[in-house]
């Protein structure tokens, strides 16, 4: 099956709408850069051994996020018809997204601590932490296309976390410098060191 479709994608066939197809392609495409397709290509096994190997699980897990939802994603949030939203009519063809980051830090919403990491506000529940009692908080998105990574992502933070402190306390290194960014997720721009100390 995947050299089928290897052959098929390499002499210009447009790939299926599947995801064997969006691996094969991305596979050709990193392993086309790879040493070792320049001494004479890499068998089938080569290429599921090295796609299992080498790639990071976590660029796996991000590249198919990626994929799956620029390709998904347009024609699915994309107006079919004109629709009203709020007050505004939008024609056919507009895609719309959430826009996560502007939502969680709208002072109307979250009240004027909203830049602040304030955990506490949730200690009542999220509908609770919102000026208007409704539900504003969306870290994962929402409806049919809500992140399927969403219990995993919070066990494994829990899971980590709990292991971390009971043989740890950390502290933020002074070398940290505050400069989140959003790549899918906002992410520490320059990492975040972190000062351990062994209990
Ligand atoms: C803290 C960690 C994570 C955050 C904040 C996050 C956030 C999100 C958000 C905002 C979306 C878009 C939802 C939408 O379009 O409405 C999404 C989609 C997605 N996420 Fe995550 N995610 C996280 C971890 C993960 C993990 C660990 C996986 C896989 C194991 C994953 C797999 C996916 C996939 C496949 C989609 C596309 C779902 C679809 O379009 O049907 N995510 N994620």
């Amino acid at each position: 099956m995947i050299e089928k479709r290897e052959t098929a994608i390499k002499s210009g066939e447009k790939a299926d709408d599947d995801l064997l197809s969006l691996l094969i392609e991305s596979n050709l495409k990193l392993f086309k850069e790879h040493e070792k397709l320049k001494n004479g290509g890499m068998t089938t096994e080569e290429v599921i051994e090295e796609s299992l190997e080498d790639l990071n699980p976590m660029i796996k897990v991000i590249m198919f996020g990626t994929v799956v939802q620029s390709v998904g994603g347009c024609e699915s949030r994309m107006t079919s018809n004109n629709v009203e939203l709020g007050g505004i009519t939008y024609p056919k063809g507009v895609i719309l997204s959430l826009p996560i980051l502007f939502v969680h830090h709208d002072t109307e919403i979250w009240g004027q601590d909203a830049h602040e990491f304030n955990p506490e506000r949730f200690v009542e529940g999220i509908l609770k932490a919102t000026m208007s009692g409704q539900m504003e908080f969306f870290p994962f998105g929402w409806g049919p296309r809500i992140c399927i990574g969403q219990n995993f992502a919070i066990t494994e933070a829990k899971l980590c976390l709990s292991m971390i402190l009971q043989s740890f306390s950390f502290e933020l290194s002074p070398s940290y410098i505050h400069a989140p960014h959003t790549i899918i997720t906002l992410q520490p721009q320059h990492g975040t060191p972190i000062i351990l100390h062994r209990f």
